[in-house]
C-alpha cells in the first residue's frame, strides 16, 4: 500500500502568523502519527515562511515513522540534512522567492550536482528522492545520478484532473512505468487532495509514497486531522 506521509508546513504557517507557539508543530506531528500517518514531510525554505529550522531538529527527536525533509539543497540546507539524518531527503529544484514548489529538476542539465548530493546523503545513509517532472528524459536522467527514489510533481495532475482525468493521468502512468523499468522508487506529491488522490493511486504503479499537506490539512480545518488523516488513508486502501 502507498504510504501516506503529512506535510505539516501549513501547520507553521498558521503558527507563524501570531508569533507563538500554538498550533505547535511538534506536537501536530506526534498527533498525525497516532491518527495514522505514516511518515511526516516538511520543507524548510530559505526565508523561513512557515517550517523552521530549529522546527526541523525538534522534530527529529518526535517523528517515529518516516521524516522526509524537502527542499532546494543550498549549504544551510545541506548542513540541516545532514545534521539531522531524516529517513529521506527530497531535492526540489525552487527558486528562493517561489510562493510554492512549481517544477521538478532538469536532471540531464544538473547531472553532476545532483550526483554528487546524492553520492553525500546516502554516504550519511539517507534516501535520496529526486523531485522530477512526469517526463520520461528527467526519470531517465534522475536514474543517472544514482538516486534511490523520485517524486513526481504531481500539480500538472490536479489541475487538468477536473477536465480529463484520463489525460491528466497518462504522462505520469508513463513516467512511473520507466521509473519501474529502471529500477527507481516512485513518490508523488503536490496538490494531491481528496478529490483526485484515489484515482492517482490506483493508476500509477510501483506508487511508494505520497506526499501530501496543503489540502489535507485545509480538509482538517472542516474535518479534523484525525478523521482527514484517515480520509486520506481510505483513498489508498
Ligand atoms: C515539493 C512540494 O511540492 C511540496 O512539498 C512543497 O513543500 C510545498 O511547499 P509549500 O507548503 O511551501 O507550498
Ligand atoms: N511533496 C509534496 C508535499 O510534501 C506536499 O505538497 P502539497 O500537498 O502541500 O501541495
Amino acid at each position: 500500500m502507498t504510504r501516506l506521509s503529512v506535510n505539516i508546513n501549513k501547520i507553521a504557517t498558521l503558527r507563524n502568523s501570531r508569533g507563538g507557539n500554538n498550533p505547535d508543530v511538534v506536537q501536530v506531528a506526534i498527533d498525525a502519527e497516532r491518527f495514522g500517518a505514516q511518515g511526516i514531510t516538511v520543507h524548510p525554505r530559505p526565508d523561513e515562511r512557515h517550517i523552521r529550522y530549529a522546527d526541523v531538529l525538534a522534530l527529529k527527536n518526535v517523528v517515529t515513522t518516516e521524516f522526509n525533509i524537502e527542499g532546494n539543497p543550498d549549504d544551510r540546507f545541506i548542513e540541516l540534512v545532514k545534521r539531522v539524518k531524516p529517513e529521506q531527503v527530497t531535492l526540489v529544484p525552487d527558486a528562493v522567492d517561489a510562493i510554492t514548489s512549481n517544477a521538478g529538476w532538469d536532471t540531464i542539465t544538473h547531472r553532476g550536482h545532483l550526483t554528487d548530493l546524492v553520492n553525500m546523503f546516502k554516504a550519511d545513509g539517507i534516501r535520496v528522492s529526486i523531485f522530477v517532472d512526469a517526463d520520461e528524459r528527467m526519470v531517465e536522467g534522475a536514474k543517472a545520478t544514482g538516486t534511490d527514489r523520485i517524486e513526481l510533481y504531481t500539480e500538472p495532475y490536479a489541475t487538468h484532473y477536473p477536465d480529463d482525468r484520463e489525460a491528466a493521468i497518462a504522462p505520469f502512468v508513463k513516467a512511473a512505468q520507466k521509473a519501474q523499468e529502471l529500477g527507481l522508487g516512485l513518490n508523488a506529491g503536490h496538490d494531491l487532495s481528496l478529490e483526485n488522490l484515489q484515482y492517482f493511486a490506483q493508476h500509477i504503479p510501483g506508487l511508494l509514497e505520497v506526499s501530501i499537506g496543503h489540502a489535507l490539512i485545509a480538509d482538517a480545518l472542516y474535518f479534523g486531522l484525525e478523521n482527514t488523516i484517515q480520509m486520506y488513508l481510505r483513498q489508498l486502501a
